[in-house]
């Protein structure tokens, strides 16, 4: 049956959202900031990684910050608007990298290896059902979103269900470091539609090739998301725009950012899917960015657009445009450095070194 009724807006019952705690603390700033000034280099010299350390130290509310079982969940998911031709790739492709990043050879897969941290994904809604893996926790809401150019995306009752598991899952892991990743063909096309919509900007600047469009397939993907920003134009608040405008991979990272947030877990953020995640995160649970490091810039467009929205400074520009967290287990070591100066330093007064320059 067509969808005839005038949509209803939709709202988030506020209670099911933990409080954001606020990282005011002047004393603590006063004296994070007198440490870092009092290590052994020119003020200032270790330029971002400074402001990195003061940030982990206001988050962990501790002078001597530090990273402990770190996590990556990659959350997975298919779109049903990619049937329109949205992305280079074919849906399929989601399953298939599931497999990959459980075999051990994705990208993800190799970084997370590499810096030790723990990885887990999530089927959060990929279109096929996947065999049982230790490192695969099955929380499919449904197989794959609705085609968001004919209905919403997710019905209210299953975009609230992503967001709430995604909470639940961040409530069994243990550690103090967050990073979320993604894995669903056309997921970009659904970031870009809430980055528009939340962001209030043109969906020329939201959009980009994702996956390796041409030209042609680039403006395909434009006129094929103008019509769905049209088809939603009701949907304003952040959730309603969550459930129309999709991904539940998306909705289920929102849910995991803004449970680590309240638990003020550090939130090393990935690439431009992940940080539109954040900017609902954000909208849904004000504060959720105060906990948020920024990895790197995304060759994706809109990534830059989304990060100048969030007043964000990303660690790295590598001209990344791949997601599953990716970006995110790269920096991992900036932060452990942070750490590490923060606590391993000699200060001028430890080693007699004059700290006044000429
Ligand atoms: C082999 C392969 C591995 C990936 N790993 C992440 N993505 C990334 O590309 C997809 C988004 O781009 P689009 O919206 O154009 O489909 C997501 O799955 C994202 O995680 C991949 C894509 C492919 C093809
Ligand atoms: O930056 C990202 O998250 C991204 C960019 C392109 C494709 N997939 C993910």
């Amino acid at each position: 049956m067509p969808d005839v009724s005038p949509p209803k807006p939709s709202t988030l019952p506020g209670p099911y959202l933990p409080l954001i705690p606020s990282l005011a603390n002047p004393i603590l700033q006063a004296e994070l900031t007198e440490r870092i000034n009092g290590k052994t280099k020119p003020l200032g010299a270790l330029g971002q990684l400074e402001r990195l350390a003061l940030q982990l130290g206001m988050i962990q509310n501790s002078n001597q910050p530090n990273l402990s079982q770190p996590q990556i969940c990659v959350f997975a998911a298919d779109h049903g608007l990619a049937r329109h031709g949205t992305s280079a790739y074919p849906s399929a492709v989601t399953a298939q990298m599931v497999h990959n990043i459980l075999r051990g050879g994705a990208a993800i897969s190799v970084f997370a290896r590499q810096h030790v941290i723990n990885l887990q994904v999530v089927d959060a809604g990929v279109a096929t059902d996947l065999p049982a893996h230790p490192q695969l926790l099955n929380h499919k809401i449904r197989h794959a979103s609705r085609d968001a150019l004919t209905e919403p995306a997710m019905s209210d009752d299953e975009c609230m269900a992503a967001l709430k598991t995604g909470m639940a899952i961040v409530r069994q892991l243990p550690g103090n470091i967050l990073m979320v990743g993604e894995m669903g063909i056309g997921n970009t096309s659904a970031a870009s539609l809430l980055l528009a919509r939340l962001g209030k900007l043109p969906l020329s600047a939201c959009i980009g090739r994702g996956t390796g469009l041409d030209d042609a397939g680039l403006s395909h993907k434009e006129h094929i998301l103008t019509q769905v920003l049209a088809r939603h134009t009701n949907a304003c608040s952040p959730f309603a725009a969550l459930a129309a405008l999709g991904g539940l991979e998306i909705a289920m990272m929102t849910g995991a950012l803004i449970e680590a947030a309240s638990q003020r877990r550090i939130l090393l953020m990935d690439g431009f899917i992940a940080g539109v995640a954040l900017l609902v995160a954000e909208q849904l649970a004000p504060g959720v960015c105060q906990y948020a490091v920024f990895a790197h810039q995304s060759a994706e467009p809109g990534h830059r657009h989304l990060l100048a929205l969030l007043d964000a400074e990303p660690l790295l520009q590598l001209q990344l445009r791949l997601g599953e967290g990716s970006g995110a287990a790269l920096a991992y070591p900036l932060l452990q450095s942070a750490c590490l100066f923060l606590s391993q330093m000699a200060s001028f007064k430890d080693a007699g070194i004059s700290e006044q320059a000429q």
